[in-house]
């Protein structure tokens, strides 16, 4: 598979702030490649250092094969960018900056446009200042998907949208990908990323802990078991049952279980349960998980 992004050992330091440190990904042409870590791990200084926005420390960054500092303008006129908020170009109508943004680029696809913002409801009369966070989102996507890059980087950009919009979104985004375009999505929130994405990196206070197939990450990801018991039990049957990170809160005993939750349920329900509750985790305890790992 070609190569579309490759980073190695990439390190970026703010000084006595931790930026990056050595991270190392790989991203091949038409994959949808999650980019995942809680606020302040380093998402957005790895994006902003593959687009020359910031220097590298050290390490090396290529897009399509090209160096990331050296090559900026023509990987530049091959991608799409969206940050996290839209806030520039306030005065003009959403129109007028899809058309600003094509005129740059040399291509303007009117009738991509009008079937993108059909399909994610946006009207493109107004001015960019008098539309909320979320609509100046999804003018941002048909910026991003109008034009035909060969590879979108998005920093956060689907945050915030309701639900319908990031159906949408994801249906657009598969609908690409299958044209051999490659995407590169940043995000703090799994559920996000997880429906669209085949593979994800996570970072963690600047260093990848983790690069796996989404469907992997969640097999081992398992549940979280939350019980309130009707009598007193003793902590300590219930850590002799090798429960993962139990702790207590509010009378509620809570646990993590990878694998096969039915023998901790039948262990758990041999006491008197008043309440049970069971989700599946959720990114920071995946993160915990990985700790504990030692990774
Ligand atoms: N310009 C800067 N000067 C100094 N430190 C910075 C600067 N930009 C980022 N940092 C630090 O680098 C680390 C990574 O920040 P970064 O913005 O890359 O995180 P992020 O994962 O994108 O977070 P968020 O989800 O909150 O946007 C943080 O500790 C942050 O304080």
């Amino acid at each position: 598979m070609e190569t579309i992004i490759e980073t190695k050992n990439l390190t970026k330091s703010y000084g006595k702030n931790r930026g990056i440190i050595n991270v190392n990904l790989k991203v091949g042409r038409g994959e949808i490649f999650g980019f995942l870590g809680p606020n302040g791990a380093g998402k957005s200084t790895t994006i902003r250092t593959l687009l020359d926005f910031i220097r590298p420390t050290s390490g090396s960054a290529t897009i399509f094969g090209m160096d990331c500092q050296q090559d900026t303008v023509a990987i530049k006129n091959r991608l799409s960018y969206i940050p996290g908020d839209v806030s520039l170009y306030g005065n003009m109508t959403g129109k007028r900056f899809l058309e600003y943004f094509g005129s740059i680029r040399g291509r303007y696809d009117e009738d991509k446009v009008r079937d993108l913002s059909a399909r994610f409801d946006i009207g493109l009369d107004r001015k960019m200042k008098e539309y909320s966070k979320g609509m100046r989102q999804k003018v941002a996507l048909i910026q991003a998907f109008m034009n035909d890059p060969d590879l979108i980087i998005m920093d956060e950009a689907t945050s915030g949208l309701d639900p319908l919009v990031q159906q949408t979104f994801n249906d657009v985004v598969k609908e690409e990908v299958r044209d051999g375009k490659t995407i590169f999505m940043s995000s703090h929130i799994l559920s996000e990323v997880e429906k669209v994405c085949e593979r994800v990196a996570i970072i963690r206070e600047g260093s990848i802990v983790a690069e796996e197939n989404v469907e992997d990450l969640r097999r081992k990801s398992g549940k979280v078991i939350e019980v309130k018991f009707a009598d007193r039990v003793e902590e300590e049957s219930l850590k002799a049952l090798g429960i993962g990170n139990l702790s207590r809160h509010n009378g509620y005993y809570r646990m993590t279980v990878t694998g096969n939750i039915q023998e901790t349920l039948q262990e758990l329900t041999a006491r008197k349960v008043a309440d049970i509750n069971i989700h599946p985790m959720t990114l920071e305890d995946i993160f915990m998980q990985y700790y504990a790992g030692g990774k």
